[in-house]
């Protein structure tokens, strides 16, 4: 029977206008597949500061954000706007490397920041390893310090913004996703076991990130508050990919940068720029690297 222009209203409110066809998701990943020799089954994505680790790779292929179908392209200071294939670590494991991630502040809708995600997975991806920058909430954390990832709070989703919202597309994954296991145990482990062989017992920890839209950072009120109820380190990413990558069975790890401490009392003179995000994201780079690169290390062997 033909639909009434009622019926036909409420059918055309569930097309999907959360993401693009699964079909243009194949195109993309074909595009890539044919123009690199490498297999990944690990995608790293680099945070602000932090996309030196895709310069650690060899016998690299690399492509601009702008050359590749459907891709959004990067538009912070600190996001190279690269995706580069290779090889990492003395036992050559292949991997893909986001130089760059996509914010919701950029203007970007949720399915858009997390495109790559669903493209890693099309190209045979099985483990996420997500870095970000951060600023501190927990009073033991210091600048420099690397946080190993154990749970996040989404306040986006919260407020009913996610990258799984619209209609649900089962080739991907299930309505309704678990998340209290979205920081895999056994790789968590392996980070722990790892960041010692690195030296870095002394400034690494493992916490809860709390996620927020930016692009401002948090006023003292706000910290306060994101402290209070549990979070350790606060940023304005990865939360969007993690689910992503979850609801598409990737496992997934996390390690945050953090790049100042969050203002949390209105008397001090300090203020966060993303300047210094930057500085230290240089400044630790290396660490990161290390403890990323041993942790692809022992996966791959
Ligand atoms: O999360 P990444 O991309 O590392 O960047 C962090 O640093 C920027 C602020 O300086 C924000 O984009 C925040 O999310
Ligand atoms: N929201 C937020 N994101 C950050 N990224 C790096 N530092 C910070 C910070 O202090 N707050």
């Amino acid at each position: 029977m033909m639909n009434g222009p009622a019926e036909r209203k409420e059918e055309a409110s569930v097309v999907p206008v959360n993401s693009l066809p699964f079909d243009e998701y194949v195109r993309t990943a074909n595009f890539l597949r044919e123009k690199t020799r490498h297999r990944p089954k690990i995608a790293i994505i680099a945070g602000s500061g932090l996309g030196g680790l895709g310069n650690a790779l060899e016998q690299t292929d690399i492509f601009d954000y702008h050359d590749i179908p459907n891709f959004p392209v990067s538009t912070v200071v600190g996001h190279a706007g690269r995706l580069a294939f290779g090889l990492l670590g003395p036992t050559q494991v292949p991997v893909v490397c986001m130089q760059g991630r996509f914010h919701a502040y950029e203007g970007y809708p949720q399915w858009k920041i997390t495109f790559p995600v669903r493209i890693f997975k099309l190209l045979g991806v099985e483990i996420l390893i997500v870095t970000n920058a951060v600023g501190g909430l927990n009073p033991e954390y210091h600048v420099g310090d690397i946080m190993l990832i154990k749970d996040h709070i989404n306040f986006a989703g919260f407020a009913g913004v996610s990258a799984l919202c619209g209609v649900n597309d089962e080739r991907w994954g299930p309505r309704f996703p678990p998340m209290n296991d979205a920081y895999d145990k056994g790789l968590r482990a392996l980070a722990r076991q790892t960041a010692p062989e690195c030296q870095f017992q002394d400034f690494f920890h493992e916490g809860t990130y709390a996620m927020v839209g930016g692009p401002m950072f948090e006023t003292c009120a706000e910290a306060r508050m994101l402290r209070s109820v549990g979070g350790d380190v606060v940023g304005m990413s990865t939360v969007s990919e993690v689910i992503t990558a979850r609801h598409c069975g990737m496992k997934v790890l996390g390690f945050s940068l953090i790049t100042n401490v969050v203002i949390q009392d209105e008397t001090s003179d300090d203020t966060a720029n993303h300047q210094e995000v930057l500085q230290v994201g240089i400044h630790r780079a290396k660490a990161m690297q290390d403890l990323v690169s041993g942790v692809v290390t022992k996966l791959g062997s």
